[in-house]
């Protein structure tokens, strides 16, 4: 008789469609219609929505209405409204904006990091050791987020010693919760696992969380195979937007309306309502001119339609 894995009974998703999803809009998404995203996730019951970004407006235009966007937002009590900051340029601005997590982005991979944030991995942890030290000082989660953990598009295959050592660095800055970031989508389901558990022999699996995106359509894949590990923390944009300005090709982060049709036929809670997450995506998409690249929620949509 063949035993499964046990899954987790209950996950966290993180919304990052308002930030890793329109960050590589070209056409820039009026402040307004950001805001509207974010609260309509904040309803639907995101426990933690990654809201902004605060990098150079020269490297990513797209972001720089974010000050603007943290000042409008209708905050849900509970949620996280997470923000990026590469330094402490960045931090100040997400503190005097209230942000609730700053994220530090790293890498796994030299060459994305020289690409990304203009450092070598070593001179981006030291960068990022003010930004650490003033989040504790201030009572701010910090989370920190490892770029390239599958693969780089510059480099191409990633050393599990890599990402192990980023994620030690990562830790030992005192983050509460490390991302293990697909950046190009090209992992697959059983180094998916491996990469996780590297991950999981120097921080607590229940602090890592899985950030897939979807190019080669291995997502979901990525994400059951990382349940089966014990990761329980996921990140997905709203209507699969996305894609990342340093990573040509990249498309975006796995669907959330896909993860949430997954996770509720595992029976696995999410406390989030599809139905609200589905009418976000199309709000976001009628706004972009596009179709939502989500499965699940252009079916939902097509099935409300009869
Ligand atoms: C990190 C830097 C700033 C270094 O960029 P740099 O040019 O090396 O920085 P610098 O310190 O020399 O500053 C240069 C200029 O940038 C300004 N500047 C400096 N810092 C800030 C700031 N925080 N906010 C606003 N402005 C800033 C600074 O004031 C100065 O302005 P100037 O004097 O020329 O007018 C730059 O490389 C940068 O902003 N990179 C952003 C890259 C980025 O946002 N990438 C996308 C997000 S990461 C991602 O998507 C991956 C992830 C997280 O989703 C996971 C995954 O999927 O892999």
């Amino acid at each position: 008789m063949s035993t499964q894995p046990e899954l987790p009974k209950k996950v966290k998703i993180v919304e990052v469609g308002p930030r890793d999803g329109l960050q590589n809009e070209k056409e820039a998404v009026p402040a307004a219609v950001k805001v509207a995203l974010v609260d309509r996730l904040s309803r639907a019951g995101f426990l933690n929505i990654e809201a902004a970004s605060f990098v150079s407006p020269k490297w990513v235009p797209q972001m720089a209405t974010s000050t603007e966007v943290m000042a409008s937002i209708t905050r849900r009590e509970g949620t996280i409204y997470s923000a990026l900051t590469p330094n402490m340029q960045g931090f100040e601005a997400a503190l005097a904006s209230r942000a609730d997590e700053v994220v530090i982005f790293g890498s796994a991979s030299e060459a994305f990091s020289q690409k990304n944030i203009n450092c070598s991995i070593a001179e981006s942890i030291a960068r990022f050791e003010s930004v650490a030290r003033a989040a504790k000082d201030n009572g701010l989660r910090l989370r920190g987020s490892i770029s390239c953990a599958f693969g780089c598009p510059y480099q191409g295959e990633v050393p599990l010693d890599a990402v192990a050592d980023v994620v030690a660095r990562m830790r030992d800055l005192g983050c509460d919760e490390i991302d293990i970031a697909d950046t190009i989508g090209v992992s697959t389901a059983r180094k998916t696992q491996a990469v996780m558990q590297v991950a999981a022999q120097e921080f607590h699996v229940d602090r890592i969380s899985g950030h897939f995106h979807d190019t080669y359509g291995q997502a979901l894949a990525n994400i059951y195979a990382s349940l089966e590990v014990g990761v329980s923390i996921f990140h997905s944009s709203v209507a699969g937007l996305g894609g990342c300005p340093y990573a040509k090709g990249a498309t975006g982060n796995v669907a959330t309306e896909d993860v949430l049709f997954l996770m509720n036929g595992l029976g696995i809670e999410t406390g989030i309502d599809i139905d609200q997450v589905v009418d976000a995506g199309q709000f976001i998409s009628q706004h972009l001119g596009r179709k939502a690249t989500s499965r699940a929620g252009n079916a939902l949509v097509a099935k409300r339609a009869g």
